[in-house]
């Protein structure tokens, strides 16, 4: 942790080489959503205070990373954005996408809208809802996704909100095979055509990112049962209980 001169902890800063290499000129933009992540991201309850000293390795460069994953000029849904990784970030680090925000809790999309706001994004915008409640009304090029849910879960929420032949691109870590093999029988059912797992940033970031993609034939059904209450599931809400009370996340 690195306080500073008021005894506050700061954000510590990546290297000069590595963050200039991953977002070029759009590096004080990145830097200006840090500010906003170590200050207010954490007194609104959006990040947890431990995550401050890290939010560049861990975070924003992380989500960085991906931003050649996606196609000139494409619209991209990122569901359960929270304080906006990777959405915001992709906002920043491709001026040319153009991003919407999905995330239901009103704290964080006002948050979300007030740092926008403060740094002039035009590309991005913020839609207050679940996933779900957005099928039949979005049809964009990607939907991405960090932290939301297990793949089987994510790919009901997110593939209804594709145009036919978009990509899925969630960050998953270390267990994107290890999700794709256990939920292949949710994944036939909405009618996933391809699977893949990615690796982005290697040499930039350390660990680089994992992603899964996915693609569908035509639309995806809209399943409305949530998938999977059996222990796998299980498993995973407490996994994603215990990361977020390590967080301090509310
Ligand atoms: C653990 S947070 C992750 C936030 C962010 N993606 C990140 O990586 O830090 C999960 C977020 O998903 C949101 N969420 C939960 N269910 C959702 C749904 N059905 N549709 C959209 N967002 C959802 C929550 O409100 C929360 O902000």
């Amino acid at each position: 942790m690195e306080p500073d001169e008021t005894g506050a902890q700061v954000s510590a800063p990546p290297a000069p080489d590595q963050a200039q290499q991953i977002l070029g000129d759009r590096l004080d933009l990145a830097a200006a959503y840090v500010a906003h992540l170590a200050d207010t991201g954490v007194t609104h309850g959006l990040i947890g205070p431990r995550e401050v000293p890290r939010l560049w390795q861990r975070h924003v460069l992380n989500c960085a990373v991906i931003a050649p994953a996606f196609e000139a000029e494409a619209s991209v849904a990122d569901v359960g954005a929270g304080a906006g990784l990777p959405g915001l970030v992709l906002a920043i680090a491709r001026p040319d996408l153009r991003l919407v925000l999905v995330e239901p809790l009103e704290r964080r999309t006002r948050w979300l809208q007030s740092v926008i706001d403060d740094l002039g994004l035009d590309n991005v915008e913020v839609r207050r809802a679940k996933a779900e409640q957005l099928w039949g009304t979005l049809a964009v090029d990607a939907v991405t996704s960090r932290a939301v849910a297990r793949l089987g879960e994510l790919a009901r929420l997110s593939l209804p909100l594709l145009r036919p032949g978009g990509t899925m691109i969630a960050l998953k870590g270390e267990r994107a095979t290890t999700e794709l093999a256990e939920d292949a029988e949710i994944l036939g059912r909405l009618r996933v055509a391809d699977t893949a797992v990615e690796i982005y940033g290697e040499g930039q970031v350390d660990p680089p990112s994992t992603v899964v993609v996915l693609r569908v034939d035509g639309m995806a059904p809209q399943l409305r049962t949530p998938v999977g209450s059996g222990p796998a599931q299980s498993a995973e809400k407490k996994r994603a209980k215990r990361a977020q009370r390590r967080q301090g996340r509310r």
